[in-house]
């Protein structure tokens, strides 16, 4: 045998072999999760085949809600009951506010530099307070009220120019997707692209794709995470796929920036320099410009809109699909809004603490079609215990949201569509997290709700809904991080009467 047989022979035995004695090594004597029983080098991943928080579901039910797994060389702890969620947020909160480096961090959130990818330490806090006092703030939210009524307001108004004679059919994705993209544009760059018969649509249009294509190559996703032998010889193409993907995206946050640079210049006065994001980030820019470099502005507002777009428009677009299947409580929602509201003016933001029933439905849609059905992935800092069981600092934590949304331990009838089961209680604990929980839980969630709830409301108090058969709307999950909805819904739409003297006049 020539030496290069010899070096391969041994390293296909020899690999395994070291393995398996650190693994032995570093876990004797530990109280360790259960497992299935795992393959040397790949561990589980055989197991991953189809929709992971599905795959993850069938395992917990077999191995239990404290479920150790190994991705390649990578530990992986998946957690699927409330009483664990609570001990991983509150007692091990900190510990567990990290968040693992993969691959799409270094060239989707600039080498981990973005509010959602960065580990725990300065730079995440210095963003979070920036976000927080910049966009989430009950102060901003309220500053951009009008913008979020203008924007459904033309989504209506779209709509009814399509249906004020009759039933039409509608795709409905696009139009959402451009709601929610035209909210957080504005409130990033003072833009608008959809709905202006710019030449920017097109632009636009084409970064939502790639937004969708960052979706799908986000996260943990790329075996090269996982087997650092597949990342040497890149394996299916996945590193050039993110360094294409980051050119894309680069290219388009530089522009929104050196416009907004523009503007600022050519304007000597504070008057000039405007309310958004960009803004806030230049300013910061200017007193420190080594810290808030042009990098770390692109890299957060690829991830505000990754984070805060296709979210809250897939939640939208599920919603009006389990309402198109149960026009009952289509029915009493629209009910809800005639006897608030009347018809004499249209549904506003401020309306909605009292339209408790639109919020059910908007809850109802989360729990069983969560945007981020296994959160994000945590990391903790440190070893540390879960349900008594040792969990290995660098373990990769995934917390299967949707499967515990869905469990009869825990839910009533979990698969049914029930709103009215959120008007009981007013606080659901770690039974419901659709925005996660603790220190890196969503910062957008008041922005979301807001929007999803003027959205609904809107189109239930101005239009009628059919299917556009007799079949139920599919309610089949396709690809992507975020879970949207397989077949982008189509639906049949009409103006309503009673509310035409004021769509006509939109
Ligand atoms: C239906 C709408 C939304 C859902 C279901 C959702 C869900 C989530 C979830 C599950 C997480 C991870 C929490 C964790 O790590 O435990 C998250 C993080 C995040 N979300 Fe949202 N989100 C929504 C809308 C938004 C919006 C509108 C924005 C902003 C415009 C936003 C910005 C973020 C950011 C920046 C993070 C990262 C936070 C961090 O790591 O510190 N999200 N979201």
């Amino acid at each position: 045998m020539d030496n290069i047989h010899l070096f391969f022979v041994s390293f296909l035995f020899l690999v395994p072999l070291i393995y398996l004695f650190k693994l032995f090594t570093h876990q004797k004597g530990r109280n360790l999760p259960p497992s299935p029983p795992s393959i040397p080098i790949i561990g589980h991943l055989h197991l991953i085949n189809g929709h992971l928080h599905r795959v993850l579901q069938h395992l917990s039910s077999k191995y239990g809600p404290i479920m150790a797994l190994r991705f390649g060389s990578r530990p992986v702890l998946v957690i699927t009951s409330p009483s664990a969620v609570e001990e991983c947020f509150t007692k091990n909160d900190i510990v567990l506010a990290n968040r693992p480096f993969l691959l799409s961090g270094k060239y989707l959130d600039y080498d981990h530099s973005t509010i959602g990818a960065a580990p725990y330490g300065q730079l995440w806090r210095d963003l979070r307070r920036i976000m927080t006092l910049e966009l989430f703030s009950t102060a901003r939210l309220k500053s951009y009220l009008g913008v979020r009524e203008y924007e459904v307001r033309s989504l209506i108004k779209n709509l009814y120019q399509d249906s004020f004679q009759d039933f039409a059919k509608v795709e409905m994705r696009s139009r959402i997707q451009g709601l929610s993209f035209n909210i957080l544009m504005k409130m990033i760059a003072d833009k608008r692209f959809f709905g202006t018969g710019m030449r920017d649509v097109e632009e636009a249009g084409r970064f939502r794709e790639v937004i969708t294509d960052v979706f799908e190559a986000s996260g943990a996703s790329n075996p090269g995470d996982f087997i650092p032998f597949l990342r040497w010889i890149d394996f299916q193409g996945y590193e050039k796929k993110l360094l294409k993907l980051q050119k894309k995206t680069d290219r388009f946050s530089q522009n929104l920036i050196e416009e907004i640079r523009t503007k600022r210049c050519d304007s000597s006065s504070e008057k000039g320099k405007g309310k958004t994001f960009i803004d806030a980030m230049l300013s910061l820019q200017e007193l420190e410009p080594e810290y808030y470099t042009d990098d770390i502005i692109k890299g957060n507002i690829l991830t505000l809109l990754q984070a805060g777009s296709d979210t809250s428009s897939l939640t939208i677009e599920w919603a009006m699909s389990l309402l198109l299947n149960h026009p009952d409580v289509l029915e009493r929602a629209r009910t809800e809004l005639d006897n608030y509201i009347g018809q004499d003016r249209l549904v506003q933001e401020t309306d909605l603490t009292n339209l408790p029933y639109i919020q059910c439905v908007v809850n109802e849609t989360l729990r069983l079609f969560p945007a981020g059905p296994l959160l994000v992935p945590h990391e903790p800092s440190q070893d540390c215990t879960i349900g008594g069981f040792h969990v290995a600092r660098g373990t990769m934590v995934l917390v299967n949201a949707w499967a515990i949304h869905r469990d009869p331990m825990v839910w009533d009838d979990p698969l049914s569509f029930k709103p009215e089961r959120f008007e009981k209680v007013e606080n659901e604990g770690c039974r419901f997290i659709p925005f996660g929980i603790g220190r890196r839980q969503c910062p957008g969630s008041g922005l979301a709700n807001r929007v999803m709830g003027l959205a609904l409301a809107s189109l239930i108090q101005c239009f009628e809904w059919e299917r556009v058969g007799e079949e139920l709307v599919s309610l089949s999950e396709g690809k992507g991080l975020s879970m949207p909805k397989e077949e982008p819904l189509e639906a049949m739409c009409r103006a309503r009467q009673r509310m035409s003297h004021i769509l006509k006049d939109l």
